[in-house]
């Protein structure tokens, strides 16, 4: 007996909305219990600025979480303190390896109840983190979102987090949209599966069109110096003056360091819907599709290692299960493969592939120019400073630089190549020649003609030295053509 359609309310996922929540995100605590949670968080930027953020948390008592009841209440506390922990971490010349208990405590049990990681996630900065500027407007509008908190108190960073909020809002509907094609596919009911994936390939080219408008209001230099250096997690950042991880106190004395990857948008789990639904598989970085790849043994919705289904673990728990339910339903990609002569089927999938890989292709564009080409700058410069101007302050920000020899495989995966082959992987189930044809061609011409990356520069030095990049969750080199199993 095939497993039953997953429906959306078993998770608590809404119709319209998606994985935002259908209740909006609470503006405050009711409870005024937690008005001291409140005022630092309404006053976090400005307690980073002068330097009182550590001060003030060190002596805020533990707080219960007793006085949580619904779970807009437990999200907005989550938000919270994950906002806190990191502004206590990553908030002074050089990052805290100890959470006090006052954020410990309640972090971890409410991570537990939500079953997310106690850490700043892309559920804590932007799938919880919004209000509507007015009642009766749409969140899929960016004129109508604003954040409820920031590190920084910058536009750009409220730009950053609404980006995702507007994708996320704009992209929901489709996920009751292909729940339908999947029950019409059981019943044969082609014309039905033509008219969704229709309807997706079109909402596809909306997303991509709000991704595009990052560029409008979040500046690259703002973003990779004041933004980034936030969201960053404990794995991997010894560079950065973490070598161990965090610990998170809690009065026992027992506690050791943990270590987890920071607040990324590879965390949003409306992408991995698209592909699970669209049965598009990633395989760990550097591997290609081989006739000995176990993807071609019908084991497509492998679950081997590799950072995007680790990125899983990052997601809201619920969320999580709906992901791998839906993977256990998914039958769209064979229902194509085996209607050959519906031609129009075949065109409006192939039309999803053609759109989700074009709004990869302007995601590598963004990294680009938000992650890549300022970690260049700042590499030059630091190679132009003597080693006292920046010996006083250790964070991310300053932390690309070469590799040591004891933190190989530390960061070994290539983040460009990472992206491509995840943008080369949503090509791969086209089944029209021509599309197939069409997405190379694409391909090819990336990069160039974008108006945001401008020209290429041909009087840099060409990169070939082992340099760690720190993404937002990974760690990654910086060469171009090297791939790898991923680590991060
Ligand atoms: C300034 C804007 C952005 C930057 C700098 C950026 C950067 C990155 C980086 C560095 C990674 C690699 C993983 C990591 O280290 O975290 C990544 C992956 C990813 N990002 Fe973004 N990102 C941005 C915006 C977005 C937006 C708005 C979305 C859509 C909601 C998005 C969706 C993804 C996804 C799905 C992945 C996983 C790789 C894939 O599935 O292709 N990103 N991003």
């Amino acid at each position: 007996m095939l497993p039953p359609i997953p429906a959306l309310a078993d998770y608590g996922l809404s119709p319209t909305h998606g994985f935002l929540p259908a209740v909006l995100p609470l503006t405050r605590l009711p409870d005024p219990y937690y008005n001291k949670w409140e005022a630092i968080a309404a006053n976090l930027q400005a307690l980073i600025l002068s330097r009182r953020l550590r001060g003030v948390i060190d002596r805020l008592p533990v707080l219960s979480t007793i006085g949580l009841e619904h779970d807009a209440e437990w999200r907005r506390a989550y938000s919270l303190l994950g906002f806190m922990a990191h502004g206590y971490i990553w908030g002074g010349d050089s990052p805290s390896d100890r959470l006090p208990a006052s954020i410990s405590v309640p972090l971890l049990q409410i991570s537990e109840r939500l079953q997310v990681p106690p850490v700043a996630t892309y559920a804590a900065v932007c799938l919880w983190n919004f209000k509507p500027l007015f009642m009766d407007e749409d969140i899929d509008n960016l004129d109508n979102l604003a954040t409820l908190n920031t590190f920084t108190g910058s536009l750009d960073e409220s730009w950053f987090y609404l980006i995702s909020v507007a994708i996320e809002a704009r992209g929901g509907p489709i996920m009751s949209l292909m729940l339908t094609a999947i029950a019409a596919a059981r019943h044969g009911d082609a014309a039905a599966v033509t008219r969704c994936l229709r309807a997706f390939a079109e909402r596809l080219t909306d997303l991509t069109t709000i991704l595009q408008k990052m560029h409008e209001s979040c500046d690259p230099t703002i973003f990779y110096n004041r933004i980034r250096p936030f969201l960053a997690g404990s794995k991997n950042m010894a560079e950065a003056g973490l070598p161990r991880g965090v610990v998170y106190e809690d009065g026992s004395g027992t506690e050791t360091y943990r270590q987890y990857s920071g607040g990324s948008n590879a965390q949003s789990s409306l992408i991995q819907f698209f592909d699970i639904v669209l049965g598009i598989e990633h395989r760990p970085t550097g591997e290609s599709r081989g006739p000995s790849s176990d993807s071609d043994k019908g084991g497509r919705s492998s679950n081997r290692h590799n950072f995007i289904m680790e990125m899983r673990r990052y997601m809201p728990g619920q969320h999580a299960q709906f992901l791998n339910d839906v993977s256990t339903v998914a039958n769209i990609r064979e229902f194509v493969e085996e209607n050959p002569r519906d031609s129009q089927l075949r065109l409006a999938y192939d039309a999803c592939l053609a759109m989700l890989s074009a709004f990869r292709d302007k995601h590598i564009g963004i990294v680009t120019r938000y992650i890549i080409n300022p970690s260049k700058q700042v590499r030059a410069r630091s190679r132009s400073r003597s080693p006292e101007a920046t010996r006083h302050r250790v964070n991310l920000a300053v932390a690309s630089r070469k590799n040591q020899q004891n933190q190989k495989g530390t960061g070994g995966t290539a983040l460009i190549p990472f992206l491509k082959q995840a943008r080369d992987e949503t090509g791969e189930p086209a089944v029209e020649e021509w599309t197939r044809r069409f997405m190379k061609r694409q391909i090819k011409t990336e990069g160039k003609g974008d108006f945001f990356l401008g020209k290429p520069d041909h009087g840099a030095p060409l990169e070939t030295e082992d340099v760690e990049v720190k993404g937002l969750a990974g760690s990654w080199t910086m060469d171009e053509d090297v791939g790898g199993i991923c680590q991060y």
